[in-house]
């Protein structure tokens, strides 16, 4: 707080992908303060800017969190803007002495939040970033000569036995200004436009708020975790955490997740470890995006910049799109994607590599596809596990790994029941997740379960051929 304020001048806690109470340092600190809190979240252009899943399921978080704070004797100010400007209009109406923010760390985060940093200490305003996002700060974690790391292993290595923080609880009461601040309406804001249909459909397969969220984790450790390794694989299992989209919003906190996962290792739990090495994938993933920004939006490894990957946007690409590729397990892998707003990791990988590697199509087409899509939509595990399929990542998946989808249905989908979820034609009664898929796709793609099955576009040994063909051409890289 500085000097020309009075000292029970409020703090603004700046709620952006923090949509939690519990184990929140940016708002601990300023209940700690004992001055009044007033809780923002300003819809600022990168926020305009995110996908139609993302900002739907934005929506539902920021819609939660405001229940969650009415409980506690605060509200959620709504704002819409350019954060500089809402900030500094909401300090000269509240007299806020200071702001309060988790850290973000995509580029274009990081360029705003410093501007801001620098504009509020020049008018006399603590502004103080927080971690929470993560476990290990980017800048933290280096190796022995003082570079970033690019491969995983060593990494983990370098992580796993690092003390970890413990968790804050969340404030029972959270002190009130004598004056709160006008706030728009979400509903002005029209999150779920984008969706369209299939905003109710969707909305049925979330996961939403801390409590859920803590609860799901729990269930997760107690029953699931201990077969982990071997059936996070199987698609049509359900054992995984699935705690993705609630990580991407902040609703749970990597530390809750980190904490309890060794807990379930120190209980005995096997499958413990391999949960918090998934963790630490996503730490990982963070670590690249922070250190080489580039890996969002071009290839990380220079050489691939000329590799001839397709960027034509062609009735193929809107046929993997559409779920109507012909092959099971990618056309099954992205209903899941459109009904649920989610995808499990094998299928991801499965349908990013019939994507770049048998259609030969740019990764970036994907990418900006499940950009569009996911409600667990995070910017640093998806260009990282874009590029570690297509091949131009970091730690990467070599060239000739292509998953031939066929084959990798007898291994993780034996008895079809993925595929059956999913795909209603030719069954004389589909499942409802198979029907909710023509609930929410667009009526201008004009699908339904009575259609014949889509026939394949291309032969999967033939695609296979043609991309080691056109990957073995490329000149390798050293390492
Ligand atoms: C092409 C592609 C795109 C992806 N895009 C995203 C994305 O936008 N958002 C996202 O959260 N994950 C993404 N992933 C990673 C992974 O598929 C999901 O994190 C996982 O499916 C989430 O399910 P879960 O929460 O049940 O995971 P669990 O198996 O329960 O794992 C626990 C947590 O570990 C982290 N994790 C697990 N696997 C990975 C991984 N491969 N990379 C990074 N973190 C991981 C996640 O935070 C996850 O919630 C992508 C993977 C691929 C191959």
């Amino acid at each position: 707080m500085t000097d020309d304020k009075p000292s029970n001048a409020p703090i603004i806690w700046w709620v952006r992908r923090d949509l939690r109470l519990a184990d929140n340092p940016a708002l601990a600190a300023a209940v700690a303060a004992d001055v009044p809190v007033i809780p923002v979240f300003i819809l600022d252009a990168l926020d305009e800017d995110l996908g139609a899943a993302p900002r739907f399921r934005l929506g539902l978080g920021l819609a939660h969190l405001a229940k969650e704070l009415e409980r506690r004797g605060a509200r959620l100010i709504l704002r819409r803007g350019s954060a500089q400007e809402v900030l500094t209009q909401l300090i000269t109406d509240t007299g806020a002495g200071a702001v309060h923010w988790t850290r973000a760390y995509d580029p274009q985060a990081i360029a705003r939040d410093t501007d801001i940093k620098d504009q509020l200490k020049g008018q006399g305003i603590a502004a103080k970033s927080f971690g929470g996002h993560l476990l290990f700060e980017p800048w933290t974690v280096e190796t022995k000569t003082g570079g970033m790391y690019r491969v995983y292993s060593p990494y983990w290595k370098a992580v796993r036995d690092r003390d970890v923080d413990g968790l804050i609880a969340a404030p029972s009461r959270i002190p009130a200004p004598a004056h709160w601040p006008a706030s728009d309406d979400l509903d002005s804001w029209q999150m779920a436009a984008a969706m369209r249909r299939g905003a109710d459909v969707v909305a049925q397969y979330c996961r939403v708020g801390e409590d859920a969220a803590q609860e799901r984790l729990a269930e997760f450790l107690d029953s699931r975790v201990a077969d982990y390794k071997q059936d996070r694989d199987f698609p049509a299992m359900d054992a995984t955490s699935g705690l993705s989209e609630n990580l991407a919003w902040g609703e749970i906190s990597p530390r809750r997740m980190w904490h309890h996962g060794l807990e379930a290792r120190r209980a005995g739990k096997s499958g413990a470890e391999h949960f918090l090495k998934e963790i630490v994938w996503r730490e990982f993933a963070y670590h690249l995006m922070f250190h080489t920004p580039h890996i969002l939006t071009r290839n990380w490894r220079p050489e691939w910049e000329h590799f001839n990957w397709s960027e034509r946007d062609d009735d193929k690409v809107d046929a993997w799109r559409r779920g109507q590729t012909g092959y099971n397990f990618v056309d099954a892998a992205m209903r899941e994607l459109y009904v649920t707003g989610k995808m499990h990791n094998r299928a991801r990988m499965i349908v990013a590599s019939f994507l770049t590697k048998h259609m030969l199509t740019h990764w970036r087409i994907g990418q900006q596809w499940f950009e569009e899509c996911l409600v667990d939509w995070d910017p640093a595990s998806n260009a990282m596990g874009w590029q570690w399929v297509a091949g131009s990542g970091p730690d990467a998946s070599p060239f000739f790994r292509i998953f031939n989808p066929d084959g990798q249905l007898e291994k993780f989908d034996a008895k079809g029941r993925y595929q059956s979820a999913w795909i209603a034609e030719g069954q004389a009664n589909p499942p409802q997740t198979a029907l909710d898929f023509y609930r929410a796709t667009p009526l201008s793609w004009q699908l339904s379960p009575k259609d014949n099955r889509a026939e394949p576009f291309l032969d999967l040994k033939e695609g296979r051929a043609r991309a080691l063909d056109v990957y073995g051409q490329r000149e390798l890289p050293d390492d």
